[in-house]
């Protein structure tokens, strides 16, 4: 296969304008790329991610602007040249016919193939290792039609492997996949890039994917590219919720992840952070809508980064030094509005023996402790304390832990209500009014 020098400007898009008929979708787009890098193009339906990329594949006349293709220009390049840079891989459904899947692989090479289309030794190699590359040899026998989504994606993949393009475009190339192929097909367009320095533009849904695979990112809304560049600097949270209109749920840059909103119908409750100890705990009583703080968290602390995207409350404190007096008194606070404290079994070294502390307060002052410590690590850490903790093995037990304690003082207030009722009813208290005006 071809292996071009990066660095090289592959695509450079001035002032370009894509539309249907006269109406454009998007217009002013100027972008380049280079050899060998990952662009993904994301943003909300209806953006105009597929017009752009089917102008660029000369399926729809652009409505103004210039495009340049390996220095020349896209639009007057005449189309089997075109096909020997550029291999497109839209969403449209292929049928064709009997077909194998090799053979449908085979049609990559068609620009190379002359005017009777056959296909000699050379072609027939490198049709096979554009079917080694996506790891679909094992399919190679089988009629095309009757492959699924995913064994198709890979052979449509294959088949623009075999044009040995210097440019890829593809629209949602992982759409209708599960999580292995999808994983396997966007490694490939990786490993493409990196290895073979071919160039990729792939139309993406999936902003974490994207901020792990691509080189640059160009985010489309309301007609125009409203940013691009490095996903590093481009993606941001606020970035992120801007393009799709996000209320609630957050992207994460750091951690590359999509966090739903705060829910936090439930508790509150407070969670001793420590390294990573609390990470699944976080996330699964966020998930069953906890309302959620943390402290103290040092600066660095995956797990008070992760609180924070959860949109819980959370003491942070510089790192690798003991918390002041003011964040103490800060959890103090928060421990004292929570329902119940979570400790997360945080390892207990010099920097948070503020946070050990705290936690000893917590359960000697009377406050429910949930605790996935062992046991005897907790003993030794709360002395008598450690009494009235309530044991947890792991951070499902936790959660149905504290479900069924959250389900028990609901009755144990019903009936105190019910009871508050009778009496009132019976004619005396402070409440009989309300419970008459309720009557
Ligand atoms: N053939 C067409 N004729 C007229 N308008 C069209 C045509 N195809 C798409 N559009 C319109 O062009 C706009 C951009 O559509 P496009 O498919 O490019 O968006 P997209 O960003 O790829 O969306 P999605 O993420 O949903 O695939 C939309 O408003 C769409 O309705």
């Amino acid at each position: 296969m071809n292996h071009p020098a990066n660095n090289q400007t592959i695509l450079r898009l001035e002032n370009l304008s894509v539309g249907h008929g006269q109406t454009p979708v998007l217009a002013g787009v100027n972008l380049s790329l280079e050899s060998g890098r990952f662009l993904a193009l994301l943003g909300p339906n209806g953006a105009g991610k597929t017009t752009l990329l089917r102008t660029l594949a000369r399926l729809l006349p652009p409505l103004a602007g210039a495009a340049s293709l390996a220095g020349q220009n896209l639009w007057a390049m005449p189309m089997d040249k075109l096909a020997r840079i550029q291999a497109v891989v839209l969403t449209d459904r292929l049928t064709p016919g009997l077909l194998g899947a090799w053979e449908v692989a085979a049609l990559g090479r068609h620009p190379f193939t002359g005017f009777f289309g056959r296909l000699n030794a050379q072609d027939r190699r490198i049709v096979d290792q554009a079917l080694e590359m996506v790891g679909a040899t094992h399919l190679a026998a089988r009629r095309f039609e009757r492959l699924s989504d995913g064994e198709k994606q890979k052979i449509v993949l294959a088949r623009a492997l075999a044009q040995q393009p210097r440019l890829i475009l593809l629209d949602e190339p992982t759409v209708h996949l599960d999580l292995k192929h999808r994983l396997e097909v966007t490694t490939i367009l990786r490993r493409l890039c990196r290895t073979m320095g071919v160039a990729v533009i792939a139309s993406m849904h999936e902003v974490d994917m994207a901020a792990r695979v691509a080189d640059q990112v160009a985010l489309i809304k309301n007609g125009a590219v409203i940013d691009h560049g490095p996903p590093e600097r481009v993606l941001s949270g606020a970035a992120v919720s801007g393009l799709y209109d996000l209320d609630g749920p957050r992207y994460d840059s750091r951690l590359g992840v999509i966090e739903l909103g705060a829910g936090g119908r439930r508790g509150p409750l407070f969670v001793f952070p420590g390294g990573g100890a609390a990470a699944g705990a976080l996330k699964l009583l966020h998930k069953r809508d906890y309302a959620l703080c943390c402290g103290v968290a040092h600066q660095g602390d995956i797990d008070g980064h992760l609180a924070q995207a959860l949109g819980a409350r959370v003491v942070m404190a510089p790192p690798f030094a003991a918390p002041s007096a003011a964040k103490q008194e800060a959890c103090r606070q928060l421990i004292d509005q929570a329902w119940a404290v979570v400790d997360s079994g945080f390892a207990v070294g010099q920097i948070n023996q503020a946070n050990a502390a705290l936690l000893r307060q917590a359960a000697e002052g009377g406050k429910p402790v949930f605790s996935l410590r062992p046991p005897e690590e907790a003993r030794a850490l709360l002395g008598q304390a450690a009494q009235g903790v309530i044991w947890c093995v792991d951070e499902l037990d936790l959660a149905g832990k504290l479900a069924r304690r959250a389900h028990r003082g609901a009755e144990d207030a019903e009936a105190k209500s019910d009871a508050t009722g009778q009496r009132a009813l019976a004619g005396g208290g402070e409440d009989e009014p309300r419970a008459r005006a309720q009557a």
